[in-house]
């Protein structure tokens, strides 16, 4: 069974529905309030476990009852997080105000921000399961000296690490020289390699370089030239929220189950496609089951 590590935020989103924006010292009344469960970490999480991948989640909730409710969701999702750390700090948040269908957001770390180096090596020299990972996920909304010791640290052992650059942060080359895979969208490209065009970035990263495209799917280079592989055809998208994370955490069980890095990224189009036709971060993730009734789905892949 293929074994993923994810290391990354694991929050809350409120969400508040209103006509008018309060301005300063202003109350307006909302429309309506709903919570849900977010944070790119826990939302490649339970991509990565909903398919059927063994999934442990590393990083930080807070002591608050929030913490306690981020834990449980993640661990109804069968994902193992005797290892996540509980600290004093709040529970990362994000404050979503929706106004016609625009938002804007306010995002407290809390918590996530304080996921250190020294609690990633207590694991690594503590538990198996770092070691028996077949493949580590992490992003950018963890400090960036844990993901940087995380990129070193993997490379000593010899475990592939999947980048996923979101948010954007700047990386220095010799750290994508350690990473297996890095798998930006085409905004977050853009901010990695300033001035350069897409097709000269994929071709110095050949087989390592995924850029997504959003309803053009996803890109890389096999060595030999660009490989365009096209999204599935999405009739009405609903919520777009999560389809990377979605992305990435369905790639990762692709690879982690045997499939190359070009049927990998097929998969992660069919799951990201289907995630967007449903609200919510995490709720649109797909099982393999859902994945099987899908066109595009290959009964050659032989994935259980
Ligand atoms: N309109 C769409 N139709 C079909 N597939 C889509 C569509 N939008 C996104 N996808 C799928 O989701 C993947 C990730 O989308 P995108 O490149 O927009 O990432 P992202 O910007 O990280 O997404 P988000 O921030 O919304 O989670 C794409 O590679 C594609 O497979
Ligand atoms: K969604």
């Amino acid at each position: 069974m293929a074994k993923i590590t994810v290391i990354g935020s694991i929050s809350t989103d409120f969400v508040v529905e209103t006509e008018k924006r309060p301005v300063m010292g202003e109350t307006v009344e909302g429309k309506a309030f709903s919570t849900s469960f977010g944070g790119k970490g826990a939302n490649q999480a339970v991509a990565s476990a909903r398919l059927g991948a063994e999934t442990t989640m590393l990083g930080a909730v807070g002591r608050d009852t929030f913490g306690s409710e981020l834990l449980k969701n993640l661990e109804e999702n069968g994902i193992n997080v005797n290892n996540v750390e509980r600290v004093t700090h709040s529970s990362g948040s994000a404050f979503i105000t929706l106004v016609d269908g625009d938002n804007s957001i306010i995002y407290v770390p809390g918590a996530n921000g304080a996921y250190m180096p020294e609690m990633l090596d207590r694991v690594i020299e503590e538990e198996k399961v770092f070691q028996n990972s077949d493949l580590v996920l992490v992003q950018n909304e963890t400090p960036v000296d844990t993901v940087e010791h995380l990129i070193r640290r993997c490379n000593e052992i010899g475990i592939p690490l999947l980048l996923n650059p979101a948010p954007a942060r700047e990386l220095h080359s010799s750290l994508i020289d350690q990473v297996t895979f890095l798998t930006p969208n085409e905004t977050e490209c853009s901010f990695l390699f300033p001035g350069e065009d897409i097709e000269t970035v994929l071709a110095k990263y050949p087989n390592k370089l995924i850029v997504t495209l959003g309803s053009s799917g996803a890109v890389y280079h096999d060595g030999q030239g660009i490989q365009r592989i096209p999204s599935i055809k999405v009739e009405q998208v609903v919520d777009t929220t999560g389809a990377g994370d979605t992305f990435n955490g369905a790639f990762a069980f692709a690879y982690a189950s045997g499939l190359n890095l070009h049927d990998s990224i097929r998969f992660g189009n069919i799951a990201a496609g289907l995630s967007i036709q449903k609200a919510g971060a995490q709720t649109g993730a797909p099982t393999l089951e859902q994945m099987k009734e899908h066109e595009d789905f290959e009964k050659k892949w032989d994935l259980k």
